[in-house]
């Protein structure tokens, strides 16, 4: 090799070890034929047969390295086989699920053949492009949100599929899945996950139907440590509940203990056959789970977390409790002073204050409707609330909707409001239709399983042998009457469901204020935020493989809008806050621990940075905000 090509490959191999800090190598792979196949480009033809041209390859034969992003060009990154084999499986099974049940998927979505067909055509280009590592291709649909998407694709340091990070390709992927379903007129609330999703809730009703009737004795006022104690109980419940993931499980369907069942009932049962009750001498019972995986929560803040939830809790009922009676003060203190004008899009009842008042039936003045200021200036929130970034439907959403309960009923918090995911994501997320779907399957389940209890010991020689236990029967009764209780606290605003674009982007949080500062706002009203799972996990942490000891503040980098609890089961190769020697150790049990879901955390900051007169004008007012009566802010 002459000097001068052994300093173009050097150049070309530093260059691409240098870039490995956010993104390692070019990436500018064209050929359609095979990503890791050089033999067709340009630099092997002019080379030539006698010389051996290394070409630097993007792809190293590595882990993540330490305080690297995680992506797809580490081959021995959870990243890499995900990429490679995970995601195209994923959208493998879409497509046989439209092939095998495109009947039915039309007669639900109004879709016409071709219109499934060119949906099944998009995924099966889509499928492609993943795996030969194709450039990404920018969104064709004309909305505000597609538009942005584009930019931060025009943006991306990187913008092929294994060189990219791999949290920015995966959310990509999932967008594109959308876009897929939004380009045909009939399949625009088509969801190609949804079969899989409502399998899994039925697989999991028996333990739903267990945690059900424990919770109900939960939910009673308690005094402090009980409280405490049933707080913690619901958030490893949460914890276990996120080993339910069907990504995954590409799809499969899992039960708590990780097993893959089968879904669907034995070939040949009769309609009959199905309703009648089980019989079986095993309960998949969650609470045991708790004290059985008590080894397997490497950090476990729940008491911590608690503790200053709760502080903060009382801190913020104060702050509320003592604004309210200084505006009572000031209303009596001020008679009949003239009001200032409505805000703009005030509802008729604020306009009528605004001529005066209104006038109640005996002539007296009416009681006022509460004013509820804007929430840009706001800096006490108008209500004690919980937040709970949601990760999967299913049993885990069930789990959420527990601890929330739980939360409203012992008058911990007002309000708990529920983020979750506007579109399709990652197989098993909760969108608002899933968020529906659960309320109303919990409200109708019928389930009755029968349960023989263990016999009793022989009774001792002349000692009178005891009656055999009656048989244990788990039943749906608790379940409908939880759902019910959750469907009145949707309606009358105790459950408020949100999903802001941002949960969709390819973002991690770090970023949020400069992406989405209303939503960052938005999360400094809450008194914590719950943030369930691995994807989010992922995200709290920038996506970096950080060095596990360090800290989870420190591994924030700076997300701070409220004090953050995150519970999450170890499916992807970074975590923080582990005691030293413990990451090493694992290691040595099982190369693969941290792609499992048999590990947990529970993980907590209490830092948040204060609520202040926001740095911008609310979205829906901008400069028009007159700082009065804001009728369309309820979820603040
Ligand atoms: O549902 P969760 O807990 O966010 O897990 C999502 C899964 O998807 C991933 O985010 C990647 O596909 C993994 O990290 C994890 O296996």
């Amino acid at each position: 090799m002459s000097k001068n090509e052994l300093s173009k490959k050097n150049s070309k191999s530093s260059q691409a070890l240098k870039s490995s800090k956010t993104s390692i190598g070019s990436g500018n792979q064209t050929n359609t034929k095979s990503w890791e196949d050089d033999s067709q480009t340009p630099d092997f033809i002019y080379g030539g047969p006698f010389i051996k041209l290394e070409k630097p390859s993007p792809f190293l034969d590595t882990a993540t390295p330490i305080n690297l992003q995680l992506q797809g060009t580490f081959k021995k990154s959870f990243a890499y086989y995900s990429l490679k084999e995970r995601m195209p499986r994923i959208l493998t099974k879409v497509i046989d699920y439209c092939s095998r049940e495109g009947a039915k998927i039309k007669t639900k979505s109004g879709a016409s053949d071709e219109e499934l067909r060119n949906f099944i055509q998009y995924v099966t280009k889509l499928k492609n492009d993943l795996m030969t590592n194709k450039k990404y291709s920018k969104l064709k649909v004309d909305t505000p949100e597609a538009k942005r998407w584009n930019e931060w694709i025009e943006q991306a340091e990187n913008s092929y599929y294994f060189t990219n990070t791999w949290v920015f390709t995966e959310c990509y992927v999932y967008r594109r899945l959308r876009e897929g379903c939004e380009l045909q007129k009939g399949l625009q609330n088509f969801d190609p996950f949804d079969e899989q999703k409502e399998k899994a809730f039925e697989n999991s009703i028996e333990p739903m139907c267990v945690v059900a009737e424990k919770v109900l004795t939960m939910l009673p006022q308690s005094e402090k440590d009980k409280r405490k104690a049933d707080f913690i109980t619901l958030l490893k419940i949460c914890l276990w509940a996120n080993k339910c993931d069907l990504s995954l499980s590409v799809g499969e369907q899992v039960n708590l203990q990780g097993v893959v069942e089968a879904a669907t009932p034995a070939e040949g049962a009769t309609a009959a056959e199905a309703q009648t009750p089980v019989v079986q001498n095993t309960i998949l019972d969650p609470f045991q789970m708790i004290t059985d995986f008590k080894d397997k929560i490497l950090v476990d803040d729940s008491s911590k977390a608690v503790d200053q939830v709760i502080a903060k809790i009382e801190a913020i009922a104060k702050a509320i409790e003592g604004e309210a009676n200084l505006s009572a003060s000031k209303a009596a203190l001020t008679p009949a002073a003239p009001t200032a004008p409505a805000a703009p899009a005030a509802p008729a009842a604020a306009a009528a204050e605004g001529a005066g008042g209104a006038v109640g039936a005996e002539g007296a003045p009416a009681e006022e409707p509460p004013k509820i200021p804007c929430p840009a200036k706001m800096v006490i929130p108008q209500f004690v609330m919980f937040d709970i970034v949601c990760d999967n439907a299913g049993y885990e959403l069930f789990a959420d909707l527990c601890l929330a309960h739980f939360l409203v009923a012992q008058k911990i918090v007002q309000k708990v409001r529920f983020h979750v995911k506007k579109i399709p994501w990652f197989v098993s997320d909760v969108t608002p239709q899933d968020f529906k779907y659960t309320i109303y399957q919990c409200r109708s389940v019928n389930f009755k399983k029968e349960v023989p209890q263990e016999p009793p010991k022989t009774a001792a020689e002349g000692e009178a042998a005891a009656a055999p236990p009656p048989t244990r029967v788990i039943g749906s009764d608790s379940l409908r009457t939880l759902g019910d209780q959750w469907q009145a606290f949707l309606d009358d605003g105790t459950f408020i469901v949100l999903c802001d674009d941002f949960w969709t982007s390819p973002h991690t949080y770090k970023d949020m204020k400069k992406y989405d500062y209303n939503l960052y706002r938005k999360l400094q009203f809450a008194a914590a935020v719950l943030f369930k799972g691995d994807l989010n996990y992922r995200k709290l942490l920038g996506e970096r493989n950080c060095n596990p000891v360090l800290g989870f503040e420190p591994a924030l980098q700076g997300f701070i809008p409220a004090p953050i609890i995150a519970v999450r089961t170890v499916k992807a190769d970074l975590i923080c806050g582990l005691p030293k020697g413990r990451y090493e150790q694992l290691m040595k049990l099982d190369e693969q621990w941290m792609q499992k879901g048999d590990y947990g955390v529970i993980q907590f900051c209490g830092k948040a940075e204060p609520l202040k007169v926001a740095e911008k004008p609310c979205l829906d007012y901008g400069e028009e905000c007159r700082g009065l009566g804001c009728p369309v802010h309820k979820d603040l």
